[in-house]
């Protein structure tokens, strides 16, 4: 298998040749040609992890159960005019809409020379992005579908030349605010996730890959479907945000992204730009992000806790010196 993803590092188009190669298996990705996943390793001869496969939308797990399609219900909106300009179904549980409306553009998007660009008070905040979906009367060009269409960047996973292992940066310049991809992976029930956290020989390093869809947790006594949170495990199965790197002044964020509303429960984990990205740059975003920010800091000026720690590697003026 080290051989035939060598092979596919040197020469970028042979024919598909096994299940288990890593080109194989990111060639078969929907979406545009411009789009492509390449991976790079101009450092070393190591090769991705063979027991990691791609996969290009995330898998649910025994014991999750999807709601039936015949529970989606998506806006009537008439044209896609319709969903931008009036009051589309679809955004009525956008909070701060007023605030961000312009002209009667009501949306979460706005236009930048064709790139659809999250509006900078959404940017700044903690809130889901709802968009249009599968459900709505809409089509796929709709304005409100820009998570939904998926990702439109190329993207390149390459070799760190600095112990970070592989990480990802995109060839062409991106947007503060442009959608960048999902981070996908196996949607697990909170028992199962407790397993794996046992089973891996670092809890903390199966923490890194495990994401708790839990942004409506606060909304389960209005709602008990929503009371059980699920995880997204990325460690075996995943895309290519995987392999995102931690910075401590990262250049991406993680947004919850909402379609139809009984799939609340199974939101999105949207990656979004949080500042004017050059081509070429390291894609980061902070693993910490505000949770546990207070507990690293005093951990860190701990000399015994030190020594069990992970130093940060991400070489910012803002390092907060370890990653956890
Ligand atoms: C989600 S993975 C990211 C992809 C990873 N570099 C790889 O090769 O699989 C997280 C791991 O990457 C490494 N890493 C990420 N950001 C880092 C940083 N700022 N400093 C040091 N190591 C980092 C750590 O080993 C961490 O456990």
């Amino acid at each position: 298998m080290r051989e035939v993803n060598l092979n596919h590092y040197n020469n970028h188009d042979p024919p598909v040749c096994d299940p288990k190669c890593h080109y194989c298996q990111i060639r078969t990705f929907k979406g545009p040609h411009w789009s492509r996943i390449c991976i790079i390793n101009e450092i070393d001869n190591d090769v991705l992890p063979e027991n990691f496969t791609f996969i290009p939308e995330s898998e649910y797990g025994e014991g999750i159960t999807l709601p039936d399609e015949s529970f989606f219900s998506g806006c009537e909106c008439s044209s896609n005019r319709q969903c931008k300009y009036e009051k589309c179904h679809c955004l009525q549980d956008m909070t701060i809409l007023e605030k961000t409306g312009r002209h009667g553009e009501a949306y979460t998007y706005s236009l930048d020379s064709a790139t659809y660009i999250l509006k900078d008070a959404y940017l700044e905040s903690r809130l889901p992005i709802y968009e249009c979906h599968q459900a709505c009367k809409c089509d796929e060009n709709c304005p409100n579908r820009v998570v939904g269409r998926g990702r439109e960047l190329p993207l390149k996973i390459f070799k760190t030349a600095d112990g970070r292992g592989w990480g990802v940066r995109c060839d062409y310049s991106i947007k503060k605010g442009q959608f960048v991809d999902k981070y996908v992976g196996e949607v697990i029930t909170s028992e199962e996730t407790e397993i794996r956290r046992k089973a891996s020989d670092i809890a903390q390093k199966k923490d890194v890959y495990l994401f708790e869809l839990d942004k409506f947790k606060g909304d389960a006594d209005r709602d008990p479907s929503l009371a059980n949170t699920v995880f997204v495990d990325g460690e075996f199965r995943s895309g290519p945000t995987r392999f995102i790197n931690h910075s401590c002044d990262p250049n991406l964020r993680i947004f919850a992204r909402v379609g139809d509303h009984s799939l609340k429960r199974f939101h999105d984990l949207a990656f979004f730009a949080i500042k004017d990205i050059p081509a070429g740059t390291e894609l980061t975003f902070d693993y910490v992000d505000g949770v546990d920010e207070e507990k690293l800091a005093i951990e860190s000026k701990d000399k015994k806790k030190q020594k069990q720690m992970t130093k940060c590697l991400c070489k910012s003026k803002k390092c907060r010196g370890y990653l956890w």
